[in-house]
């Protein structure tokens, strides 16, 4: 089985996913669509197992196929029954798929018995995919046993050495480790590391039946540091599928060409964000609810129609309060005209706004950009993004931090995050960010004190970020062309201020300086 290693394996590629589905667009144009297999039993609740795993794939914009093991009779109030699948029908199914998609990543849930993960592990060294996600489900969260203590031996000595990473939480670590007890984090960690000495590359303990925590801890371990993943503790009885729900999210992100730990992180974050979404919808009369995997879908006003792509920081237009007063215009009517100018992107940056006045003013621009179908992303100010549903945010490195603002912010909300080194690029992409912003390129009169890092740094922050970057810093007409020339992949466009803002005429000012960009997009 090919690893991921950590690292994106496909280079030069980018995501652009699309409110449909995830493709990656090689230099070639040749588009792939990100897939998964699920292997695992059905719920017909579906809360749970394949019906879960389908429905993140499909949320997280990744092709899901799915290979029944066993059908479950089952719904909030707990499993009623269980049928399982012939092993030799299980392998037909996975020959099915196997054999004619390409499989980026195969994700398994409920594996009921020795013989099912003995076909599985056959087709997996017939078919080599990039990486296998397993969830050792054994018990259901109402307590019925889905895989009995037979399975134990197959895992331990089969299929955790080929997994690269395992989900297991308290119950089923506990079990796979022979019964050991694991009541607090340390225990956890101990855990974490027997497991990684059966084989898989990383392990991920989910702590949510942790007793007397106020958060929810996950315990993450590469092999040489651990990272504790926490999150507030939601209440909720909506929460039947959230162990299917992480590892499929995983094995979404993963497919997409995130690294490990990246793509634990958004799982965990999505987990969270529909558990929250969800935690007052009643689904059944049990205990144990379902919740809904298409969150954004049920809220028109906060699901974005199209889905942040580099290409979009082409003509990034950052807005000025003192500018804007000098030119006695308002930040509407700013916006409105360097979008029509050709603005592909708009960040309000009003350093000295009162709060009530620039939260009715965002939202006035949020209307507009909305209308236009360019982002809006908020400077700074958190609690105006979120108070106006802006498109995301663009923090520097002494704001909030970006996994901070990430876990305020939810996973769809756009994070821009301005880097002038190497280190930061790193920090930025582990942190979860979207887009990097480089500079200053050139000294600049806008920002006190800015150091300027020149062409020569923008074009390190290129070659070490694998996120898109934009340039930043006194960059004007007279300029953009040189900036964009140093052909960097990454470097998707340029961040302007005062060469749209401290002008006359906004609209001609950016007409001009679009046409500049594109002509020099044409020659290269
Ligand atoms: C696109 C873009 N890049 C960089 C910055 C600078 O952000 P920051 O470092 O937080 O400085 P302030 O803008 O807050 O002064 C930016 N705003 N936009
Ligand atoms: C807001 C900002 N950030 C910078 C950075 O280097 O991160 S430079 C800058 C000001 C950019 O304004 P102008 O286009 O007028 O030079
Ligand atoms: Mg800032």
């Amino acid at each position: 089985m090919q690893s991921l290693g950590g690292i994106r394996s496909w280079p030069a590629t980018w995501r652009t996913t699309t409110a449909s589905m995830m493709t990656t667009t090689t230099t070639e144009s040749v588009r792939k669509v990100a897939q998964v297999l699920t292997v695992a039993g059905s719920d017909s609740g579906a809360g749970a197992g394949i019906q879960a795993d389908i429905k993140v794939c499909a949320a997280r914009g990744v092709y899901c196929a799915s290979v029944i093991t066993a059908v479950t009779a089952q719904n909030s109030r707990g499993v009623q029954s269980v049928h399982l699948l012939p092993p030799d029908f299980v392998s037909e199914q996975l020959k099915s798929v196997l054999s004619d998609f390409e499989v980026d990543v195969v994700k398994t849930g409920m594996l009921p018995s020795p013989e099912i993960v003995e076909v599985l592990l056959q087709n997996l060294s017939e078919y080599p995919v990039r990486a296998l996600v397993v969830d050792p489900v054994m018990v259901s969260t109402s307590g019925h046993v889905l895989a009995g203590s037979s399975i134990l031996s197959i895992f331990r000595e089969r299929l955790l050495p080929v997994a690269d990473i395992i989900t297991p939480n308290v119950k089923e670590a506990s079990a796979l480790l022979g019964g050991v007890r694991i009541q607090t984090v340390a225990e956890m960690r101990s855990a974490a590391k027997s497991l990684h000495q059966m084989g898989p590359r990383f392990v991920l303990v989910k702590g949510g039946d942790l007793p007397d925590s106020s958060d929810s801890v996950d315990v993450y371990f590469d092999g040489n540091e651990f990272h504790e993943l926490h999150s507030p503790r939601i209440a909720t009885r909506n929460t039947h599928g959230t162990g299917c729900t992480l590892a499929s999210c995983i094995a979404a992100e993963l497919a997409k060409g995130s690294p490990m730990l990246s793509a634990v992180k958004v799982a965990k974050r999505f987990v969270d964000t529909a558990l929250n979404y969800s935690k007052e919808i009643v689904i059944g009369s049990g205990m144990q609810g379902p919740f809904d995997h298409f969150l954004s879908l049920k809220d028109p006003q906060s699901y974005r129609q199209s889905t942040f792509k580099p290409d979009d920081l082409f003509l990034y237009a950052v807005t000025d309060s003192r500018m804007n007063r000098k030119w006695n215009r308002s930040i509407v009517d700013a916006v409105k005209a360097a979008i029509e100018g050709g603005a592909t992107i708009i960040q309000l940056r009003e350093k000295e706004a009162e709060t009530r006045e620039f939260l009715e003013e965002a939202k006035s621009c949020v209307d507009i950009c909305r209308s236009n179908g360019v982002f809006l992303l908020i400077n700074d100010r958190i609690d105006i993004a979120l108070a106006c549903d802006a498109d995301g945010v663009h923090v520097g490195q002494s704001d909030m931090p970006v996994d901070l603002v990430r876990s305020l912010l939810g996973p769809d909300k756009i994070i821009g995050v301005s880097c002038k080194t190497q280190e930061q690029a790193h920090q930025a992409w582990k942190d979860g960010a979207d887009y990097i912003g480089s500079g200053g390129v050139f000294p600049t009169n806008t920002k006190a004190n800015n150091r300027t890092i020149g062409i020569d740094g923008l074009r390190e922050v290129c070659k070490a970020s694998k996120l898109p970057v934009v340039a930043i810093g006194g960059i004007g007409i007279s300029n953009a062309e040189s900036v964009m020339r140093i052909g960097e992949p990454n470097l998707k466009g340029v961040a302007v201020v005062s060469a749209l803002f401290d002008q006359e005429c906004v609209l001609s000012e950016a007409k001009k300086l679009h046409k500049s960009l594109t002509e020099s997009k044409r020659e290269h």
